[in-house]
């Protein structure tokens, strides 16, 4: 009921002892708020908040265009009914190392656990499209301490992603890294890398917490949980998994609606009424006023 129990100190430190721990946490990215609830009823210990997701739900491509106040007031609303550990993601921290300050400021007071913050210059692309391009390392060095800087919270994950594994090669990328963890950054999201040789070649060298963007139709090959695990990956990330499920559907059903004149083929496929009261706790609020919830539903609906 009204969703939470936790504190947002809570949550970052339950992050931060996940991540201390030797098994993989599996991140799904939200779509919307109450998607972010159905993640913890069926069993995740974390989630995301996708750039891109965020973007897409506001009808924008992933350039950069949404505003850190943007992201916040959407992950405050996310937080509110999630136990979890949410890790958003902040593109490039919205501009100069100290609106990357800023960013983290308003990601701690939205409740979040944690950010990633990237090397690319802006404005940004997604990052398994060909044309990156990645501002200069001592660049990047320069918006991560001002992350640290700004941080209050030393349990709030402060996690570098680099994109330079198209631009620069491997051998770059992990270099960025290493510089990263030693500007200050809690763990690495190494961005569009091709395979397992090269997840591999990471985790060896680099010595804090690895995630692994298992994004649909990039350029990395999709590995499963028990590879990832077996490669010591810290973090497995599904980021617009979900918006493209739901995304899918509703087009599917968009255009039966429209071919057959009713959603009876479909009832099968949808979410019942009692299924969403449920997982919004409908029937808790009944605590406040028995009116609230007096009622039944036939079953099956
Ligand atoms: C992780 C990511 O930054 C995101 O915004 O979700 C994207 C995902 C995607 O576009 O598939 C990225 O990898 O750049
Ligand atoms: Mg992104």
């Amino acid at each position: 009921m009204l969703h939470t129990r936790t504190t947002p100190a809570e949550r970052r430190h339950t992050l931060r002892e996940r991540l201390a721990g030797d098994r993989l946490l599996v991140m799904p990215g939200a779509l919307n708020p109450i998607s972010a609830r159905l993640i913890q009823d069926t069993g995740f210990e974390a989630a995301y908040l996708s750039g891109a997701v965020l973007a897409a739900d506001l009808g924008l491509p992933d350039i950069g265009l949404t505003t850190s106040t943007e992201i916040a007031a959407r992950a405050q609303q996310t937080t509110r009914v999630t136990d979890l550990p949410v890790l958003i993601d902040a593109d490039t921290g919205f501009g100069e190392p100290m609106n990357a300050a800023r960013t983290v400021q308003l990601m701690e007071d939205a409740g979040l656990a944690g950010l990633h913050l990237e090397d690319q210059v802006n404005p940004k692309r997604c990052g398994h499209l060909d044309g990156k391009s990645v501002v200069p390392r001592e660049e990047m060095i320069r918006r991560v301490r001002a992350a640290v800087d700004a941080r209050r919270d030393p349990d709030f994950l402060l996690m570098a992603r680099t994109d330079a594994r198209a631009v620069e090669g491997l051998a770059a990328a992990i270099g960025r890294a290493k510089a990263y963890v030693d500007a200050g950054a809690d763990a690495i999201f190494p961005e569009a890398l091709a395979d397992e040789r090269e997840f591999e070649a990471f985790r060896k060298a680099v010595p804090v917490p690895l995630l692994a963007n298992m994004t649909e139709f990039g350029k990395s090959r999709r590995l499963d949980t028990r590879t990832l695990q077996d490669l010591g990956y810290d973090i497995a990330l599904y980021p617009v998994t979900l918006l493209r499920l739901a995304m899918g559907a509703v087009e599917d059903g968009l255009r039966t609606l429209a071919a057959e004149g009713t959603q009876e083929s479909l009832l099968p496929r949808i979410q019942t009424r009692s299924r969403l009261y449920e997982l919004l706790g409908y029937a808790d609020y009944a605590a406040f006023d028995s009116a609230v919830f007096d009622f039944t539903l036939p079953p099956g609906t």
